[in-house]
């Protein structure tokens, strides 16, 4: 109950469930790092996860960048919000996007499948729809990918 009377009401209730996830949007010589994940090798999405309990969306950014791909993010810088449905839940999700430099070669852990560096139009990648509809038109409008 607040001050003036009113119950405090959770943000969730009447409002449907957002996957949240932190991404990075790594670009090297014109071309963007996509991953997939033994889970779904079939699809490729931005190297990135959901934040743990309580962790900022920095900190989740430098861990599942570790946790993935052994590098740290160099010059992190957001890039946008992007909201679309999960390639692997299939539920409501909202991903937050940092375009980011990395400190090393990256070097794919056991969890994931395969991992690319595309330019966009590669017929044989599948990409995840934020990453096809929204992050690459952004990339493209900021002047970050050809
Ligand atoms: N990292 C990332 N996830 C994306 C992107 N696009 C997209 O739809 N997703 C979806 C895929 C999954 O449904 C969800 C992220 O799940 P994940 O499995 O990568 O997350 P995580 O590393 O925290 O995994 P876990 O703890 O559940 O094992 O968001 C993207 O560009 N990057």
């Amino acid at each position: 109950m607040t001050q003036d009377g009113f119950a405090v009401v959770p943000e969730s209730i009447g409002q449907p469930q957002h996957l949240v996830v932190v991404a990075a949007a790594i670009v090297q010589q014109g071309r963007l790092l996509v991953v997939s994940k033994k889970a779904a090798p079939e699809v490729f999405y931005l190297p990135g996860g959901k934040p743990d309990p309580g962790e900022g969306p920095m900190e989740a950014l430098a861990r599942e960048l570790d946790e993935e791909l052994g590098v740290r993010p160099l010059h992190p810088r957001f890039l946008a919000d992007v909201e679309a449905l999960a390639a692997l839940e299939r539920v409501p999700m909202k991903m937050t996007v940092f375009h980011t430099s990395i400190s090393q070669v990256p070097r794919p852990a056991s969890e994931l499948a395969d991992l690319r560096w595309i330019s966009g139009g590669e017929p044989d990648v599948r990409l995840a729809p934020a990453v096809q509809d929204q992050v690459l038109p952004l990339l493209r409008q900021n002047g970050l990918l050809a």
